[in-house]
C-alpha cells in the first residue's frame, strides 16, 4: 500500500486547478443583476456572456480551522462604462480574513469597511493582498486580457452578498478618457 498520495494541481501559469476536490463555477451576466450601475445595459447583454468563472479546491468542507483554496478568472468587459468585475462579499463570519494574489492581468482589488469606507489595491502578477476581517472585497479587472487571481480564505468564512446586493460598494469603478478612475457610487 502506497502512502504517497497525489496531491491537487496548480498551474500557475494558466491559473487553473486539477485534480480532486477541485470544483468550477461560472458568473455569466444573466446571474449579476443590480451589481452594475448601467442595469438596462446589463440586461440587454447575451445572458450567457461570462463575467467571470471561479475554481476552488475543498478538501475540508465547512469547518473552523479549514482552509479553502480559489483562483477567480474575470473576463476583460465592460457594462455601460463599467468594468466587468465580480459579485463581491463581506464573510458571513464578519471577523475571517482573505489572501488574494495577483497572477495575469490587471486590476483593481475594491475594498470596503463596515462604515462604507472605501479603497482600492492595485493587481498585477506578482501583487498580494491581505483583506482584513470586516473588510468586503471584489475584483475589477480593468484591462483588456483575462485577469487571473488567487485566493486564501477560512472555509467557515461564508459569503454575505446581501449587504453588497442592498447597499453597494461605495465607489463604482470606470472608464474615462482610456483610464480607470474611481467615482463615488450614487446608490
Ligand atoms: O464570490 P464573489 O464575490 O462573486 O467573488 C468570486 C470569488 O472570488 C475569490 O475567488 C474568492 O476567494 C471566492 O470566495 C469568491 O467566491
Ligand atoms: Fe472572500
Amino acid at each position: 500500500m502506497s502512502i504517497i498520495h497525489e496531491p491537487a494541481l496548480f498551474d500557475a501559469a494558466a491559473g487553473r486547478l486539477k485534480g480532486e476536490g477541485v470544483s468550477r463555477s461560472t458568473r455569466t451576466i444573466r446571474e449579476l443583476p443590480g451589481v452594475f450601475a448601467a442595469e438596462e445595459e446589463r440586461a440587454s447583454l447575451d445572458p450567457t456572456l461570462p463575467v467571470y468563472e471561479v475554481e476552488m479546491h475543498d478538501r475540508c468542507g465547512e469547518v473552523e480551522g479549514g482552509l479553502y483554496f480559489g483562483v477567480s478568472h474575470v473576463h476583460p468587459g465592460k457594462v455601460g462604462n463599467e468594468f466587468f468585475m465580480t459579485k463581491g462579499h463581506f464573510h458571513q463570519k464578519r471577523d475571517r480574513g482573505e489572501y488574494y494574489w495577483g497572477i495575469e492581468g490587471n486590476g483593481l482589488l475594491l475594498l470596503m469597511d463596515e462604515a462604507r469606507h472605501s479603497w482600492a489595491e492595485r493587481v498585477f502578477p506578482g501583487s498580494l493582498h491581505y483583506i482584513a476581517g470586516h473588510v468586503a472585497h471584489r475584483l475589477i479587472n480593468t484591462g483588456d486580457v483575462k485577469m487571473i487571481v488567487g485566493a486564501c480564505w477560512p472555509s467557515d468564512a461564508g459569503h454575505d452578498y446581501e449587504a453588497i446586493l442592498n447597499e453597494g460598494f461605495s465607489v463604482r469603478v470606470v472608464e474615462q478618457d482610456g483610464s480607470p478612475v474611481l467615482l463615488e457610487a450614487r446608490s
